[in-house]
């Protein structure tokens, strides 16, 4: 069995994979006081949970975009498998078989989604991550990393709306009735999800214009089903893009 990890900075992401299919896929909160004895009885305790067998996972891959908790989770990580798992990093980049995009800077979340684009559409794609940050990453049909675009994702516009103000609540993630509220929820509502449909129709259709119309463009993340009025600007929406990626990665490690 294959074990993927996704550090994101809202949740945890673990994808365990065995005989083509993903045997479970766990998500815990990011921000939590993790110690590395703490993760060993955090998978301890999912593992029987979900009845995944006798047989630990032989071969494991860790991305991470919070390095303050990395250390922590690897360690534990280690002791629970008996093995260090691999990481990603801008060595292992060259492995790849695409070329990537300032890599000493670049998220390894967004590298792990473009080989799963590339991978899966040998065209130009764009891939639209809905997490804590909204990212637009283009990768080409030669397997180029163009371009990425970073915005602050859904959950964030509101909840820094909130903090920043003296009146204005925390909202549900939910796309209001009309085009204009006519309460401060429905107002919060309207602005930030309408405009996020404006924000995600203008990058498609500037990079669409940018590549002549050759593109496809997927969606991805904990968010990416929100923003209903978009199902038709999107080739294929797929909440485990990052696992699937990953999973490729590491199998071409084995290999
Ligand atoms: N399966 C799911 N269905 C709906 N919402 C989800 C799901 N999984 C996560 N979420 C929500 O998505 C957000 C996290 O998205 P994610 O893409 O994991 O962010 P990050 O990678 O930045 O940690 C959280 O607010 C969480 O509540
Ligand atoms: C852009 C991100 C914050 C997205 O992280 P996420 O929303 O998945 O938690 C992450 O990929 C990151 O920290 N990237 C480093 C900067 C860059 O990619 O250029
Ligand atoms: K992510």
């Amino acid at each position: 069995m294959l074990l993927v990890v996704d550090i994101g900075n809202t949740d945890i992401v673990f994808g365990f994979y065995e005989n083509q299919t993903w045997k479970a896929v766990l998500r815990t909160p990011t921000h939590q006081p993790w110690s590395a004895n703490g993760v060993v009885n955090w998978m301890k305790k999912e593992w029987a949970f979900k009845d995944l067998g006798d047989t630990l996972p032989s071969l494991a891959l860790l991305s991470s975009v919070v390095p303050s908790i990395s250390p922590q989770i690897l360690k534990g990580l280690s002791i629970w498998l008996g093995f260090m798992p691999e990481v990603m990093n801008p060595a292992l980049y060259e492995s790849l078989a695409i070329q990537v995009i300032s890599p000493d800077e670049i998220g390894s979340d967004l590298v792990a989604n473009s080989v799963y684009a590339h991978e899966n559409y040998a065209t130009n794609v764009l891939i639209v991550d809905f997490g804590t940050a909204l990212t637009f990453t283009l990768v080409n049909k030669s397997g180029k990393m163009e371009g990425v675009s970073i915005a602050p994702g859904l959950k964030t516009a509101v909840k820094s709306l909130f903090s920043q103000t003296a009146q204005l609540p925390e909202v549900p993630l939910e796309m209001p009735e009309f085009n204009l509220g006519t309460d401060t929820v429905s107002a919060i509502q309207a602005g930030i999800l309408w405009g996020y449909v404006g924000m995600v129709k203008e990058m498609i259709s500037r990079v669409k214009e940018d590549k002549k119309g050759d593109l496809k463009v997927v969606a991805t993340g904990g968010l990416s089903s929100i923003l209903t009025p978009l199902a038709s600007y999107f080739d294929e929406v797929n909440k485990l893009i990052t696992l699937e990626g990953l999973r490729l990665i590491a199998e071409r490690l084995k290999a």
